[in-house]
C-alpha cells in the first residue's frame, strides 16, 4: 500500500555575501541571518541618519523560515539541511522538487548549479542519489535505474540542454496519468555514474541562455530544471513493481524590475516572459497558500511544469536567494515576502508504487482527473455564452445582434432622458430662488409702502403703487407653488428613470452577446452615469451656493441693523451725557411685582430716575429710608449705580425743577412701561391716591428756574395727593383689589414726583405708605403695620441714578 504524507512546503533562505565589485561601491549589507530562522532585512536608510525624511520611518522587516544562511554558509551546509533530506525520499519512489527562486543576481545558479569548486545543489543531490543507490544495491537484490534530463524554458518554450544543436526544435509539455508533466521528445540519459550528470550540467550550462545584464554579468534568462528519475526495482514494499521516485531541481530565472537590469530589445522581450512565468509562479503560490480550490498551472509552462512539485505528489523544498545589499532592498523584501507566502503551501507525497494493477488504477485516476478539468474548462465557457443560448435560445444572429443594439438604445435614451431631467431640475430650483428672492423684495416695499417710508421703488421711475406690489406678490407665490410642483413630479420622474437604468443594467449579460460589446457598453454607460452624477453634483452644489448666498445677505443686513443700533445708542448717550437737558430726570422704570397679592393696600414700587451729572453740581444725593424699608432695600436691591442708561431703558422723563428755593421732580412725559395699563374712571377707586412725592432740593446758589407750566402741577408746600394732580399728572384713585394686583398706581398716568418742601439740599425724597407685598411682608418686618412709611432717598450722585420707593397711600 503506497504510503502518503502530508506536508508544508520547506522553506529556506540563503543570503549570499556581497561580491566585491559591490564591496569596492560601498555598498551596504542590510540583510541579517539569526538562529539559522530569522531573517532580518534592514532599513536601507537607516545609515541616512542625516535624512530628515527618512527619520522615524523605518522599513525593518523580520521574516522566520524553516532555515536560513546567512552569508558564511556554503553550498554544502546548505544541501545537507534541505535538499539532502529529499534524497532518500526519492530512493523511496517520492517525488521531490528543489527550486531557487529570487532576484537576479541573488546568487540561483550558484545555488542550485554552482561551480567546480562549489558544486551547487544539483549536482550533490545527485551524487547523493548515487550513494544512496550504492549503498541499497550492495545491501541486496535491488536494482536501480538512473535517468536524467536537462530542459531550459526560455521565453515560454521548452529547450532541451542534453542536446547539441542550436537549432532543435520547440519541445512540447504533457501530462502523464502517473509520472505527472513531462517534456515530451526530450532526452532522457541513462547515467551511471555521478560525472555523467555532472557532465551533462556542464554541458547544458553552457547551453543555457545567459546574457549579461545590469545586474549580473552572466545572467540566467531561462528557467532550467533538471530532473532525476529513480526507478527501483525488487524492493520488498513492492517486490513485483517497482517504486518511482523523481527529482526535480530548478534554477529559476531571476525576478527582475526592468528599470534596474536596462534591458532593451529581446532582452526586454525575454525579461517580460520571465516575470510571466514568475507571475504564474506567484499566482501558483497565493492560490495554495490560501487553500483556494482552483490553482493557475495553466497560465505558463513553468507552473505547468512544476504542478506536482508545488501541490501535488512532490515534497518541495524552496530556497529563496537574496542580495544582502542596500540597492536591492525592495527586490530582497519582494523574495522574502513570496517565500513567506509559500510557507503555507501544503503537499501531499505518496508513494510511487508501480504495479500493473497500479498503473491501471492510476491511469484511471488521471482520466478521471482530465475529465473533471475538461468539465471546468466546459463549464466556464458555458459561463461565458450560456446566458444568452439560455434566454434566446435558438436565435440567429441577428436576432441576437438586434437584441443588443435594442439594450443598447435603452440604455442611451434611457440616460439622455436623465441627464435631461436632471438639467430641467436645476432649473427649476435656480427658478425658485430667484422667486424667492423677489418674494422677499416685494414684501419689503411693501412694508416701506404702509409706513409712508420713501421705498427705494418710490424713488424710481417705474414706481409701483401698495397695490400693484400685492398683486406682485400674489403672483409669486402662484410661481413658487407651480415650481414646486414641477420639481417634486421631476424628482418622482428621475427616480422612476434610475430605477428603469439599474434594470436595464441587470439584462446587459442576457441582451448583448459580445464580451468585448458588452465590455464596452458597460464603459460608456458608466461614462454617461458618471455625467449625470456629476450634473446631480452640481444641482446640489447650486442649491449650497444660493443658501449661502442668502445667509450672507443676511448677515450682511444684520450687520448693518447693528451698526445702526450702536450708532443711534451712540448718539443717544452723548445727548443724556451732554447735560443738553438740565433739571430733567430720567426715569428709568419700575419693579413692579405685579403678580403679588396686594390686596387692599396697592404693590410696593421702586422707582429709578437717573440724571445727567453736572460737572459743578455738588449735590450730593443719598437715599435713606426708615429703618426698616433699608434693611430690606439693601439686602435685596443691588443699589450700585448704573452707567449712563440706554434709550430703551428711560420710560419716562422727569423735571428737576426748582421753585423758591425748594426743587420738584415731575415726572414730564407718560410712561411708556406697556405693563401698565389705564384703569378705566369707572371702575377707579373714589377716594385719590397719593403717590410718591419727591425732589431735589437745589444748590443755593442758583436760583430755580420757573416754569408755570409744571408749577401749576405741582403746589408748593403741599405734600397731599390730591394736590399732584394736574393737566401731565392726573391723580390716581384707589383701585379695587381686583385692580391692585395688576395695576401699578402710576398706570398710564404722567405722576408728579411731588413737591419738594423743605427737602433739604440734595436730598431727593419719596414718600408714601408703604404697602409692602405679601413675600416682602416678612423681610420689611414691622413696616407692614405702619400706616405710613417716609421714604427719602438719598443718592451718592444724582447724575447717576435716583431711585425713590414709591407706594399708592392709603388714607
Ligand atoms: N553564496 C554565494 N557565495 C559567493 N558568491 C556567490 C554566492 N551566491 C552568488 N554568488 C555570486 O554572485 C553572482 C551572481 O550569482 P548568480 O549568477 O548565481 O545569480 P542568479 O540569481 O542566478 O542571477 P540570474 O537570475 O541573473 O541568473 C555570481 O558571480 C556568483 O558567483
Amino acid at each position: 500500500m503506497a504510503e502518503e504524507e502530508v506536508a508544508r512546503i520547506s522553506v529556506a533562505v540563503r543570503c549570499r555575501p556581497l561580491s566585491e565589485h559591490e564591496r569596492s561601491n560601498m555598498v551596504q549589507s542590510i540583510c541579517r541571518v539569526m538562529d539559522g530562522r530569522l531573517v532580518i532585512l534592514l532599513d536601507p536608510g537607516a545609515s541616512a541618519a542625516h535624512d530628515y525624511l527618512r527619520q522615524d520611518k523605518s522599513k525593518e522587516k523580520r521574516f522566520a523560515f524553516d532555515q536560513a544562511f546567512g552569508p558564511d554558509a556554503d553550498t554544502k551546509t546548505l544541501f545537507t539541511a534541505t535538499a539532502e533530506p529529499l534524497i532518500k525520499s526519492v530512493l523511496q519512489g517520492y517525488n521531490a522538487t528543489v527550486f531557487a527562486y529570487g532576484s537576479t543576481g541573488a546568487g540561483k545558479t550558484f545555488t542550485m548549479i554552482g561551480t567546480p569548486v562549489e558544486p551547487g545543489i544539483m549536482f550533490r543531490s545527485v551524487e547523493e542519489i548515487f550513494k544512496g543507490v550504492a549503498t541499497v544495491v550492495d545491501e541486496g537484490t535491488e536494482s536501480f535505474s538512473i535517468s536524467c534530463s536537462f530542459v531550459e524554458v526560455y521565453n515560454e518554450n521548452f529547450r532541451d540542454l542534453a542536446g547539441n544543436s542550436d537549432r532543435e526544435g520547440i519541445l512540447d509539455l504533457r501530462e502523464d496519468p502517473v509520472s505527472g508533466s513531462y517534456v515530451a521528445g526530450i532526452r532522457e540519459i541513462q547515467t551511471e555514474s555521478v560525472q555523467e550528470v555532472m557532465d551533462l550540467l556542464q554541458h547544458g550550462n553552457q547551453r543555457r541562455t545567459t546574457e549579461p545584464t545590469a545586474m549580473n554579468v552572466t545572467s540566467s534568462r531561462s528557467h532550467a530544471v533538471l530532473q532525476v528519475r529513480v526507478e527501483r526495482k525488487g524492493n520488498p514494499s513492492n517486490p513485483s513493481g517497482s517504486l518511482l521516485g523523481k527529482l526535480s531541481m530548478i534554477d529559476l530565472a531571476g525576478s527582475e524590475r526592468a528599470a534596474e537590469t536596462k534591458n532593451q530589445g529581446v532582452r526586454l522581450l525575454e525579461g517580460a516572459n520571465i516575470n510571466r512565468s514568475l507571475l504564474a509562479l506567484g499566482n501558483c503560490i497565493n492560490a495554495l497558500a490560501s487553500g483556494s480550490h482552483f490553482v493557475p498551472y495553466r497560465d505558463s509552462k513553468l507552473t505547468r511544469l512544476l504542478k506536482d512539485s508545488l501541490g501535488g505528489n512532490c515534497k518541495t523544498v524552496m530556497i529563496a536567494t537574496t542580495s544582502p545589499g542596500h540597492l536591492s532592498y525592495e527586490d530582497t523584501l519582494n523574495t522574502l515576502k513570496y517565500a513567506n507566502r509559500a510557507k503555507n503551501i501544503r503537499v501531499r507525497a505518496k508513494q510511487n508504487l508501480v504495479t500493473p494493477d497500479e498503473h491501471v488504477s492510476q491511469y484511471e485516476h488521471a482520466i478521471a482527473d482530465l475529465r473533471n478539468e475538461v468539465a471546468i474548462l466546459k463549464a466556464k465557457l458555458a459561463q461565458r455564452s450560456a446566458a444568452p443560448s439560455d434566454v434566446i435560445e435558438g436565435a440567429d444572429e441577428n436576432v441576437l445582434k438586434e437584441a443588443s443594439e435594442n439594450w443598447k438604445l435603452e440604455v442611451i435614451k434611457n440616460l439622455e432622458s436623465r441627464t435631461s431631467m436632471q438639467r430641467s431640475l436645476i432649473d427649476v430650483e435656480r427658478g425658485l430662488v430667484q422667486w424667492r428672492v423677489e418674494l422677499d423684495q416685494a414684501k419689503e416695499m411693501i412694508v416701506h409702502e404702509e409706513r409712508g417710508g420713501s421705498s427705494p421703488s418710490s424713488r424710481r421711475s417705474d414706481a409701483r403703487s401698495l397695490e400693484d406690489w400685492k398683486d406682485a406678490i400674489a403672483q409669486i407665490e402662484e410661481n413658487i407653488k407651480e415650481n414646486i410642483e414641477t420639481r417634486r413630479s421631476l424628482a418622482e420622474r428621475l427616480q422612476q428613470n434610475k430605477t428603469a437604468g439599474k434594470e436595464l443594467q441587470k439584462q446587459l449579460s442576457q441582451r448583448v452577446l459580445n464580451e468585448d460589446l458588452r465590455a464596452f457598453l458597460e464603459l460608456i454607460q458608466r461614462v454617461q452615469v458618471l455625467e449625470v452624477e456629476r450634473l446631480e453634483l452640481d444641482h446640489f452644489w447650486e442649491i449650497h451656493r444660493h443658501q449661502l448666498e442668502q445667509r450672507d445677505q443676511e448677515i450682511a443686513m444684520l450687520r448693518e441693523q447693528l451698526r445702526l443700533r450702536n450708532q443711534h445708542i451712540q448718539q443717544q448717550r452723548q445727548e443724556l451725557s451732554d447735560e443738553k437737558v438740565p433739571g430733567h430726570v430720567f426715569l428709568l422704570g419700575s419693579t413692579l411685582a405685579e403678580s403679588s397679592p396686594v390686596q387692599q393696600r396697592g404693590p410696593l414700587r421702586v422707582m429709578q430716575a437717573w440724571a445727567p451729572a453736572r460737572e459743578d453740581d455738588e449735590d450730593r444725593v443719598t437715599a435713606t429710608f426708615s429703618e426698616e424699608a433699608e434693611d430690606f432695600l439693601q439686602d435685596k436691591i443691588n443699589w450700585r449705580a448704573l452707567e449712563v442708561p440706554m434709550a430703551s431703558q428711560i420710560k419716562g422723563l422727569a423735571q428737576l425743577q426748582q421753585n423758591a428755593g425748594t426743587s420738584r421732580l415731575i415726572a414730564a412725559k407718560a410712561w411708556k412701561d406697556p405693563s401698565l395699563r389705564s384703569i378705566p374712571e369707572s371702575r377707579a377707586p373714589r377716594r385719590p391716591l397719593a403717590l410718591a412725592q419727591g425732589g431735589v432740593a437745589p444748590p443755593p446758589a442758583r436760583p430755580p428756574p420757573r416754569e408755570p407750566s409744571l408749577r401749576s402741577e405741582a403746589r408748593e408746600g403741599n405734600s397731599s395727593p390730591s394736590q399732584t394732580r394736574g393737566s401731565t399728572c392726573p391723580p390716581l384713585r384707589r383701585k379695587s383689589s381686583l385692580e391692585e394686583k395688576t395695576l401699578a398706581p402710576l398706570a398710564g398716568r404722567q405722576p408728579s414726583m411731588g413737591d419738594m418742601r423743605g427737602a433739604p439740599r440734595g436730598l431727593l425724597r419719596a414718600h408714601g405708605v408703604a404697602v409692602p407685598q405679601r413675600q416682602l411682608d416678612k423681610n420689611l418686618g414691622g413696616v407692614r403695620e405702619k400706616s405710613r412709611l417716609r421714604a427719602r432717598s438719598e443718592h451718592s450722585r444724582l447724575g447717576r441714578v435716583g431711585r425713590a420707593l414709591v407706594t399708592p397711600q392709603r388714607f
